[in-house]
């Protein structure tokens, strides 16, 4: 594909996501979200951007960081799993690094695990030399093997890596996990963790020296932003005044709360915007300590 059959120019991102798969929904919406919308009809691979010069290519996700590479796009959403295996797989042929994880997603997080039969005593990595591990990650899974100085075979596997034990192609397997069910279907339990996952925004190693740079700034903006009122709650409640120095630690994660006077009560009602896990147990922490009528709210937008 000629870099300039698709889009246009270079004035205008161009933003690879999965076209269909567990990161495609979550990728578009979070664009959305951005404010970005599109010309679109579901079916095709290209969308035109109408609100903001940023073009969608619908691909499948292995090909996300090659066409980073290519320059035939600017930036894609791809599990760090992908990316990291092809970064490794590339700077191994001597080639300097050819993209970059701008940002996590929060989304898609997933681990790539070393699982061994659930009938094993694991006893630490040590215990895989020798044997055959199967997997759809064998530069990762190198790259590991090589920093703890052990030596087994990798048997390279497009997918279904769990079942390579049963059929006899591998003792061991190293592949994604998330709830862990997949492995228990196949009488397999996690060992270790080679790789922490979730879906990320990856860009090229270099900045861009043209109208795209001001754009992706501007995206990167709008990502932070959604980014941070995805995991932020306006929390509210009403305390003495005698109690809120006994309050104010237990929101180390909010902005400096406001506080305000009850009208004809000596009470005061605080707010304050957090931006870590309001849990249950951190609301009766609060009402152990005097908070009163709390209320989590959240949060849709915020222009600082
Ligand atoms: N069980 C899981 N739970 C959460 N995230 C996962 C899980 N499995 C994979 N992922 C993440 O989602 C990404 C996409 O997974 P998916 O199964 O849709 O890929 P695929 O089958 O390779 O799709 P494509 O057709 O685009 O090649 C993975 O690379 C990984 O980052
Ligand atoms: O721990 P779990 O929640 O069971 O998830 C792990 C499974 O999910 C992924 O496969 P997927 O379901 O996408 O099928 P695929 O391998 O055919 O892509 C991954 O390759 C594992 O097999
Ligand atoms: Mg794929």
């Amino acid at each position: 594909m000629s870099k300039q059959n698709i889009g246009g120019g270079r004035d205008r991102l161009r933003i690879a996501i999965q076209k269909s798969g567990r990161l495609a929904e979550p990728a578009r919406a979070l664009l959305t979200a951005c404010g970005l919308s599109w010309r679109e009809s579901r079916d095709r691979l290209f969308c035109y951007g109408e609100s903001l010069p940023i073009d969608l290519l619908l691909v499948r996700d292995d090909d996300i960081p090659g066409l980073i590479r290519d320059g035939v796009c600017d930036l894609g959403v791809v599990g760090r799993n992908v990316l990291v295996e092809q970064d490794i797989a590339l700077t191994r042929t001597g080639a300097g690094p050819a993209f970059a994880e701008l940002r996590a997603l929060g989304f898609g997080a997933c681990r790539l695990d070393i699982a061994v039969p659930d009938t094993w005593d694991w006893q630490g990595p040590p215990q895989l030399a020798g044997l055959r591990i199967a997997t759809s990650y064998p530069a990762i899974l190198q790259r590991w093997l090589d920093d703890q100085g052990i030596e087994a075979g990798v048997v390279e596997l497009s997918g279904s890596v769990e079942i390579a034990p049963k059929l006899g192609q591998a003792e061991v397997i190293c592949d994604l996990v998330s709830s862990g069910a997949t492995l228990a279907a196949n009488q397999l339990r996690p060992a270790t963790t080679l790789l922490q996952s979730e879906a990320v925004l990856a860009g090229p190693a270099h900045a861009f020296d043209d109208a795209r740079g001001a754009l992706a700034e501007l995206l990167l903006r709008r990502l932070d932003g959604v980014l941070r009122m995805r995991n932020s709650k306006l929390l509210m409640f009403q305390a003495a005044r005698d109690d809120v120095p006994a309050l104010l630690p237990l929101l180390p994660d909010a902005e400096s709360p406001t506080v305000m006077r009850l009208d004809g009560d000596d009470g005061l009602a605080l707010q304050a915007l957090c931006h870590g896990a309001v849990t249950w147990q951190r609301l009766e922490e609060l009402k152990r300590a005097g908070a009163r009528g709390l209320m989590v709210v959240p949060v849709e937008g915020m222009l600082a």
